[in-house]
């Protein structure tokens, strides 16, 4: 009794609340770090406790930047969260991502749901298998150069709203341009129309900043545990609840899109068209054998609206930072367009996809940008399959959540070194590395679009589409950069720069 008594005091007594905070946090910490499989993996104090400061770094905008801060400072495997580790050695990429058989998909990828899961984010892997044969099919280089002369009106239209700012000699952001241009394709490929952003020269409904803002939340949301993600509308910060309350109904967009498609096909009009509902209401369901479900078309057709947009836009941004700062580069790359399509441009011309493939320096020039300041830096998130799996020569066990970094293997030194004259640095933007014998052995570690099996099923669309709106652009304009200062950069799901002013005038021919 006397002894009950006394533990009832010691527990009732002021300084125990006080301690229980403490002693659960030691108790907690020691777990994490001393009994955890991955206990042993280096990484930041307050990562081993909880993925909240991942989180943060998202909601600052400015994950791989910190992830890459935490490689330098623990070495080339880092626990990032407790049950994330972040790989940096390039052996991991063929491990996690190569082949039919990389890791699938892991529960960040749940937060990008609309709809019903697509091609993108689906982590089933048999699900993933029967919508790639179908999107693949899509994309195929057949359809691809089909589609070819539904994107020149576009670019042509972009060059006349230039050609605006060339005669006022105005400056101007090139970023909402590069906006309208790709939401206008992506339209016209996705739903069979454009949505007429560079015809009207503004972001219509603010849905190109509705959407943006509203991926670089889901890229914080999705590295919290899935039951709090619902709630985060509520959380009193407004990057959450601005971003999540905005109102997007893509899937009403997507739909009317849809009754439209169909509508014109079954007038026969514009037959034969293959953009992606096209192909898709024509194709055939290899479960049923019968017609895909409206539901499945729409969600796959507002997901690339998504995913092709900003990533192509972004990209070409990107190139027009680096080469509107460099005359010489500038130069050289517009005597090389003008000896591929010499003499007087007609008012409506734009560069063709046969000839802009096949252009050296434009080519590698595109490659650098994508390699020195990659769209997608972040490490691509995947859980480690049933039984576990040895990476990068670490044990992990089956659901411990892994990626590898793009921007990581991207500024690799043992990779990127090989490629330079001597002692030039992987930060150092070099397109000229593309163009020497050395670059076949870069390859295997250049991975903008991704790799294996969830690589970019858009890879050759956004390639051409780029190509041929830079080969366009810098063959009839000159660029200058307005402000030299290097521009501030955010990472939502992609890495954008805050402003890309530049001003303009007409080449001579
Ligand atoms: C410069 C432009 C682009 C870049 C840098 C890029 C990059 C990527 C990357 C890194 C992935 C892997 C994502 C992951 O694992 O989470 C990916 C996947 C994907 N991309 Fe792209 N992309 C670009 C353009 C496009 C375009 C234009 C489209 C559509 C027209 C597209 C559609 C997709 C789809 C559907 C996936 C998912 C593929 C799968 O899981 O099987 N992308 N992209």
């Amino acid at each position: 009794m006397k002894l009950l008594s006394s533990i009832h005091e010691a527990l009732t007594c002021e300084p125990f609340p006080i301690l229980i905070f403490p002693t659960l946090l030691i108790v907690y910490y020691v777990y994490q770090t001393a009994f955890h499989p991955l206990g042993f993996i280096p990484g930041p104090f307050s990562s081993k406790l909880s993925s909240l400061p991942l989180v943060y770094q998202c909601r600052m905008t400015r994950k791989s930047k910190w992830v890459l801060a935490q490689h330098v400072k623990f070495g080339p495997i880092v626990r990032i969260a407790p049950n994330y580790v972040s790989i940096t050695d390039p052996a991991a990429l063929a491990q996690v991502y190569g082949g039919k058989n990389g890791f699938p998909k892991g529960p960040f990828y749940e937060a990008f749901h609309q709809v019903e899961p697509v091609l993108f984010n689906t982590m089933d892997a048999d699900v993933h298998n029967r919508k790639w044969k179908l999107m693949n099919a899509a994309f195929s280089p057949r359809n691809l150069m089909d589609f070819e002369g539904y994107m020149d009106p576009h670019i042509a239209l972009l060059v006349k709203r230039f050609q605006n700012y060339a005669l006022k000699s105005e400056a101007f952001d090139f970023q909402p341009w590069a906006n309208f241009l790709a939401f206008d394709l992506m339209g016209e490929w996705s739903f069979g129309a454009a949505f007429g952003f560079v015809a009207a020269g503004k972001d219509i409904h603010n849905l190109i900043t509705t959407l943006e803002v509203r991926t670089d939340v889901l890229n914080a949301m999705g590295h919290l545990p899935i039951p709090s993600r619902p709630y985060m509308k509520y959380f009193p910060d407004p990057f959450f609840y601005n971003g999540l309350r905005v109102l997007t109904n893509l899937g009403q967009v997507g739909t009317f899109a849809f009754k439209k498609r169909l509508e014109k096909k079954e007038k026969g009009e514009d037959e034969g068209r293959k953009d992606v509902m096209g192909f898709l209401l024509d194709a055939k369901d290899p479960d049923t054998g019968g017609p895909l479900r409206q539901q499945e078309i729409v969600a796959e057709a507002i997901s690339l609206i998504g995913g092709g947009s900003h990533t192509t836009s972004v990209t070409m941004t990107h190139v027009m930072d680096f080469v509107s700062r460099d005359k010489v580069l500038q130069d050289e790359m517009w005597k090389e367009l003008r000896d591929a399509f010499p003499g007087e441009r007609g008012e409506d011309w734009v560069a063709s996809e046969g000839v802009v493939g096949r252009l050296p320096l434009l080519n590698a020039v595109l490659k650098e940008v994508m390699r020195i300041r990659p769209t997608s830096s972040t490490g691509l998130e995947r859980v480690v399959p049933e039984g576990g799996r040895m990476v990068a020569g670490i044990s992990l066990p089956a659901g411990t959540l892994v990626s590898v970094p793009i921007v990581a293997i991207h500024h690799d030194s043992t990779i990127y070194e090989a490629s330079a004259p001597p002692k030039q640095r992987p930060e150092t933007f070099d397109p000229h590395r593309w163009l020497r014998p050395e670059a076949k052995a870069l390859t295997d570690h250049y991975i903008p679009f991704s790799l294996g099996s969830r690589g970019c099923v858009g890879k050759g669309f956004a390639t051409m589409e780029m190509l041929k709106t830079l080969a366009t652009l810098f063959r009839r304009f000159k660029f200058e950069r307005v402000i030299p200062q290097e521009s501030e950069k955010r990472e939502g799901f992609v890495v954008k720069i805050t402003e890309c002013e530049v001003k303009i005038s007409m080449r001579e021919e």
